[in-house]
């Protein structure tokens, strides 16, 4: 660089360094000598903050001074992970950082590691959210996230003689410098109680609800700066707490615990992240959560909107509210609540107004993740809410009752109320009919919704379902998690990759291009050396950095088809010991991911996975040849860690069952080769990356439909395939479990008589598909030819389109492109 600019990064350097120093000695109170790396890592937060500030204060003020329209996220989880790296690179100063730090004796990757994670959500949809919030400050949208500030997030996951048990995680135990709290943000949050009817001025009648129960709900702000620091936005995180903390009183008669316990049924909201991701727990206090942040969301917007344009009509032209799923679906309810009973609007207009502002995202077509809750329970929780439903109910139905084919079975089918279990209301349905627009995360997801779950509904409002295929930010999972790489891409398109990643497809002119190759070749295995690191530290098993990568990392689900991966593994197994001198490829199946702790299929999986590594890793018939290592505690720090070293990427869903997946994006994206079926969104991964360039197989979405109405045995497939048959005994006899020979025996019966999954009927067809990687792994131009071509053709699966493509098409609201105000 310039002289100049040496001066310049020497004097940021050094101004750096004094801020940390004064950082660590005033707001840590600690001395150079005394200060932990966990010190040193507060002090280099509050500094990188101080600077976020300082654009967050301004992005404030322009948002308010340009009066823009602003867009809502409210989500029940924000998958954050750490933000230390994340800050210091879209600030644009984490060299100067680094060298700052170096000079006090301090190693910025020390520091990277002492953050815990923000593990604020169960999977996909939470990870999503938090790569949206990244790339809505990247575009200068004006927008808000809402969720909880869970006191425990996803629990931690440890795994003892290969099974998952699940401790607290606790995320704040050394406290959290990246947010605000916010004492003046307080809303009264209500539930249960009754409802009066009184009469307004007008002659008009009004309900008013009078809870029987109100809990506080207090913000805590986190900047979330843009690429560039373009434009900083706020997530606004609501804790729980009592109006009353401590009821004197009973206190003071000694009934000491009966005075706190309004302060632990109030607390108990926000105390820790539900860690289901498909079953609903249904619980009330899950209902209570939603309807706690729900509420609190929409009293904070509506104030502010009032407090900037004064009337509350106008709300549709300066508010775009996203629902993150059906979990914060009860906000419609509350909307109409706050426009018609707080605000006198009237009912029509009301409902026109909240259609106007909502918009639905559903993340899956599992008929068990369609949440719905039991209409006695919302009665006696939110009465007020459930008699709006009803309305909003009624007026639907009396609209499709005078349509020709609206027959008692249609009718049944569009209403809210789902009367066949026992009435529960419909959260998607109410979320739908609320929205003026609705779209799933992958085109085969939109399109499967409009033929499945929303049909009846899509048939009333034709268009109204859309598609935004999901995307993921190229700042954390390239820049921040493959430096290396990151720099050798920018060296071929330039450094505007991160303002602009459709620059990458110049990077495919240079697939076949050998000293590229090498380039990119090296890079990966040193990035396969620092995973061999960890798994050698955190697990004990050695790896080979010079093998095949195979990697399987996602929460443990029975459509995620871990155990066709596991089948196949145990099937390469029997073959090497049965052909020991065959000229096999050294293979590393690295698998991590949680099952919900009530998923008890799941968490036999995990320990599969455990019993087949520990056997065939020990097995010294091997050589080496095949390892299987399960990582504990999968989260975001460990897929940075892992995905940057990844050959393969296993995406082997039952097809039409992944709403579309987003690491998937995240491994082609870092070059790593997909293995998959036509689910989600890796159709578009193969229409970008080109089907040479994918290994695609077995049945597709429709075909799985097919097959599933001829029946779900697997004994055809079984008798078809004698690896199969063969893997599915030595897994049923014990070969892997010889403590509990019979352990799996059920797993392997599920999988012979109901295989849901269709994983007997895939198999071959996966096992043909690993013996292809195979031939192309043995064919090294041809491999990194491959890798090269997904790494350049990935620029459409960067989460700044997907955004884009919400602000046009949903919230109507301008996008300004990074490195351009
Ligand atoms: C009520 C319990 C519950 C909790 C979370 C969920 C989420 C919708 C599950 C989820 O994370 N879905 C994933 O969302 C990703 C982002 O769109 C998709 O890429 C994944 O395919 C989808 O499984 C369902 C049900």
């Amino acid at each position: 660089a310039p002289a100049a600019e040496t001066q310049a990064i020497g004097e940021d350097v050094a101004a750096i360094r004094d801020l940390i120093l004064a950082k660590l000695k005033y707001s840590v109170g600690k001395s150079v000598t005394a200060a932990s790396p966990h010190d040193w890592f507060v002090a280099t937060a509050l500094s990188v903050r101080d600077k976020v500030v300082e654009s967050w204060l301004s992005s404030i003020e322009s948002s308010k001074r340009t009066g823009r329209k602003r867009v809502y996220y409210l989500s029940l989880e924000f998958l954050i992970g750490r933000l230390l790296i994340d800050a210091l690179t879209n600030m644009e100063m984490i060299d100067e950082t680094r060298a700052a730090l170096a000079e006090l004796g301090v190693d910025l990757e020390t520091l990277r590691e002492v953050e815990d994670d923000a593990a604020l959500g169960n999977g996909g949809l939470g990870r999503l959210a938090a790569c949206f919030m990244e790339s809505m400050a990247t575009l200068s949208i004006a927008a808000y996230g809402y969720g909880i500030r869970y006191d425990h997030g996803l629990f931690r996951q440890r795994i003892k003689n290969g099974r998952q048990l699940e401790y607290p995680e606790d995320w704040l135990s050394f406290g959290n410098p990246w947010e605000f709290q916010r004492p003046e943000i307080v809303c009264p949050i209500g539930f249960g109680g009754h409802i009066d009817t009184e009469t307004r001025p007008d002659g008009e009648l009004r309900q008013v609800w009078h809870p029987g129960e109100t809990v506080e709900a207090l913000a805590y702000d986190t900047p979330i700066p843009g690429w560039r620091g373009a434009h900083i936005n706020t997530l606004r995180l609501w804790s729980a707490r009592a109006v009353d903390p401590l009821r004197l009183d009973q206190f003071n008669s000694g009934d000491h615990i009966g005075a706190l316990m309004d302060r632990v049924r109030a607390e108990s909201i926000s105390k820790v992240l539900y860690p289901g991701d498909t079953t609903p727990a249904g619980q009330e206090l899950r209902l209570r959560q939603e309807f706690f942040f729900a509420s609190a969301s929409l009293q904070d917007l509506v104030r502010r909107h009032i407090s900037l344009y004064g009337d509350v009509r106008t709300l549709a032209d300066k508010a775009a509210i996203q629902l993150n799923d059906t979990h914060p679906a009860i906000a419609i309810a509350e909307l109409m609540h706050i426009l018609v009973d707080l605000h006198d609007i009237p009912w029509d207009e009301a409902w026109a107004i909240t259609q106007a502002t909502f918009s639905y995202t559903n993340h899956t077509l599992l008929p068990e993740a369609l949440e719905t809750w039991p209409v006695p329970l919302m009665e006696r929780l939110l009465p007020r809410h459930m008699q709006i439903i009803y309305l909003i109910n009624a007026l639907h139905l009396a609209k499709v009752s005078g349509e020709p084919d609206a027959t008692g079975h249609r009718l049944a089918a569009l209403s809210l109320i789902d009367e066949s279990h026992g009435r529960r209301v419909r959260m998607g349905h109410l979320a739908f009919l609320g929205s003026h627009k609705v779209n799933g995360v992958s085109q085969l997801h939109s399109d499967l919704m409009k033929t499945t779950v929303f049909h009846d509904l899509e048939s009333i409002a034709p268009g109204k379902i859309t598609n935004k295929t999901n995307g993921i930010t190229f700042r954390r999972w390239l820049k921040e998690a493959n430096p290396a790489l990151t720099s050798l891409l920018m060296e071929v398109v330039g450094d505007n990759l991160l303002d602009n990643a459709m620059v990458l497809e110049k990077v495919a002119a240079l697939a076949d291009d050998s000293s590229f190759q090498e380039r990119y070749a090296a890079i990966r295995r040193a990035n396969k050396m620092t995973l061999a690191r960890l798994v050698q530290q955190r697990i004990g098993v050695k790896l080979n950095p010079d093998a095949l990568f195979d990697v399987h990392i996602k929460r443990i689900h029975e459509y995620k088809r871990q155990v066709l991966n596991i089948l196949e593994a145990v099937a390469i197994y029997e073959e090497i010991r049965a052909q020991p001198f065959r000229d096999w490829i050294p293979r590393v199946k690295i698998f991590a991911g949680k099952a919900a702790a009530s998923y008890t299929t799941a968490k036999l999986i995990i320990q599969l996975a455990n019993d087949v590594g520990k056997v065939i890793n020990s097995d010294p018939a091997l050589r080496g040849l095949l390892k299987v290592v399960f990582l504990p505690n999968y989260n975001v720090s460990l897929a940075e860690r892992i995905i940057p070293a990844a050959d393969l990427s296993e995406q082997i869903s039952t097809a039409g069952m992944e709403a579309s997946g987003t690491g998937n994006m995240k491994f082609a994206l870092n070059g790593a080769l997909t293995i998959g079926t036509l689910d989600g969104a890796n159709v578009e991964i193969m229409e970008h990356v080109g089907s040479p360039n994918i290994f695609i197989f077995g049945l597709t979405a429709d075909e799985v439909e097919a097959k599933r109405s001829q029946g779900i045995n697997g004994q055809d497939a079984i008798a078809r395939s004698p690896k199969l048959s063969e893997a599915l005994e030595s897994i049923a006899s014990g070969v892997f479990s010889p403590d509990e020979p019979h352990r799996y025996r059920g797993l392997v019966d599920a999988l012979t008589y109901h295989d849901f999954f269709l994983v007997t009927a895939d198999f071959d067809a996966y096992y043909n598909a690993q013996r292809a990687v195979f031939r192309r792994w043995r064919d090294k131009p041809a491999w990194w030819r491959s890798a090269i071509l997904n790494t350049a053709h990935m620029g459409w699966f960067s989460s700044d389109r997907t955004i884009a493509e919400y602000a046009e098409e949903i919230w109507n609201v301008p996008v300004t492109p990074p490195g351009r105000k």
